[in-house]
């Protein structure tokens, strides 16, 4: 049986690095950056008031309180700013450039507010509340480095710095397939034998939660013509295929019919659950076939698809956090076979419990679970209090 690191190692290797491509701010949330980025101007751009008040030369107070002139009325956005005039204040807003010559913000709770002539009660240190030029980022600094996942705050900083877009590299584009002559859409009714899809919904999620894009084709029966001419017309464009169902042992097993000897290797990995898997190429197209069990086919994606796309997308951090914690409770685990077990964390107590049975049709577990516990395949029974690995999920 494949170990999962070599099965982990043979997924990873079918994807390329992600491209460099220039998207919006809007569209670059998320997105691994793939160039610094270089200042081309100062921030703030001008010296400016951090405060509400008036502008003066700190010389001019000589004691207090002094009554001064005011010689201008400066509100933010104004661009025709003159020197101050010594012995006067200007009236200034926030963000409002600084006239030539002032040094000092009074703030104006600290005055009469006057429009026409200020009085200033107390002496206010000298330089106070001025922001001045390039005190942030200087023209030339790498404000953000290549490798950085790009959030708020980083284009924030990129739009106050001129940029309307940013080098990203490119969303892989994956295309989720569902096969099964047994499923049914959500929505419509369900006949006898019959289940409703939900993998292709999940894995979707899954794709598009580790940062990529992902395309639903509609989901097949187990049929190999069908198949096959279902990924033939989806699959245009697309950076990875992914399947799931139809690779274990039995007859109807339509994607290993389909795909075993053109392109696709299909191999029992040592793991519970998602030991049938496969991995290749569909008319050269990257292609991994995920078991169709859906909990397998979820666990397959966060230990081999997860880490292989973000790899691809230049994502530093591949791997979900990952802990070591007490069991609340013990766990038996096949031999020989790397366990992933759903379960829920008790913060309070600095423990994780398993949550729901090993079996891999267990969705509703999974769906209430925020960790996966990791079982080495040698170890076939933990007790309580034995500490296990935990990733932590969401
Ligand atoms: N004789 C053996 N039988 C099985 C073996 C084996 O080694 N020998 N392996 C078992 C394991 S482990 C798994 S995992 C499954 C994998 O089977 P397939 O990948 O071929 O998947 P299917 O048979 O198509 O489906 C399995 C199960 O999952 C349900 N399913 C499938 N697709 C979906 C979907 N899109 N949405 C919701 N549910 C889905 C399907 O109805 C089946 O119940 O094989 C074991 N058998
Ligand atoms: O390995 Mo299968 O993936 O148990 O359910």
């Amino acid at each position: 049986m494949r170990s999962v690191e070599e099965h982990a190692k043979i997924v990873s290797d079918l994807l390329s690095p992600s491209p460099s491509v220039n998207v919006s701010l809007h569209d670059a949330a998320g997105l691994v950056l793939a160039h610094d980025l270089i200042a081309p101007i100062d921030l703030p751009p001008f010296p400016n008031s951090a405060m509400d008040g008036y502008a003066v030369r700190a010389a001019d107070l000589p004691s207090f309180p002094i009554t001064l002139p005011v010689s201008q009325d400066i509100p933010a956005g104004r661009q025709d700013t003159g020197p101050l005039t010594p012995g006067t204040a200007a009236r200034i807003m926030t963000g409002a450039p600084m006239p030539d010559g002032a040094d000092t913000i009074v703030q104006v709770e600290k005055t009469d507010g006057g429009t026409e002539t200020v009085r200033i009660d107390d002496a206010p240190p000298a330089g106070i509340h001025v922001r001045t030029r390039g005190e942030d980022v200087r023209t030339g600094a790498v404000v953000l480095h290549a490798g950085a996942v790009i959030a708020g705050p980083q284009i924030g900083v990129a739009a106050a710095l001129g940029f309307a877009e940013l080098p990203v590299r490119r969303p892989l584009e994956v295309l989720v397939l569902s096969t099964g002559t047994e499923l049914v859409t959500p929505g419509q009714p369900l006949g006898p034998g019959q289940i409703y899809e939900s993998n292709s919904y999940m894995l979707a999620a899954s794709v598009t939660a580790a940062g990529a894009h992902a395309r639903i084709a509609h989901f097949v029966a187990d049929d190999v013509d069908a198949f096959n001419s279902a990924l033939s017309a989806a699959s245009t464009g697309v950076d990875l295929i992914v399947t799931s169902g139809g690779v274990s042992a039995g007859a109807y097993e339509v994607v290993k019919d389909a795909l075993t000897g053109r392109g696709v290797e299909f191999a029992k990995v040592a793991m519970q659950p998602g030991m049938p898997q496969g991995a290749g190429h569909f008319h050269g197209i990257p292609m991994v076939t995920l078991p169709g069990n859906p909990v397998s086919s979820y666990v397959s994606f966060e230990v081999f698809l997860r880490p292989a796309i973000r790899a691809a997308m230049g994502y530093e951090q591949l791997t979900r956090p990952a802990l070591r914690l007490p069991l609340s409770q013990p766990i038996d685990s096949p031999a020989g076979k790397r366990q992933f077990r759903r379960g829920v964390l008790d913060a309070a107590n600095g423990t994780v419990a398993p949550w729901g049975g090993p079996g891999s049709h267990l969705l509703s577990w999974l769906a209430g679970a925020d960790a996966m516990i990791v079982v080495e395949a040698g170890v076939t029974h933990l007790d309580a209090g034995a500490p296990v690995e935990v990733w932590l999920l969401g």
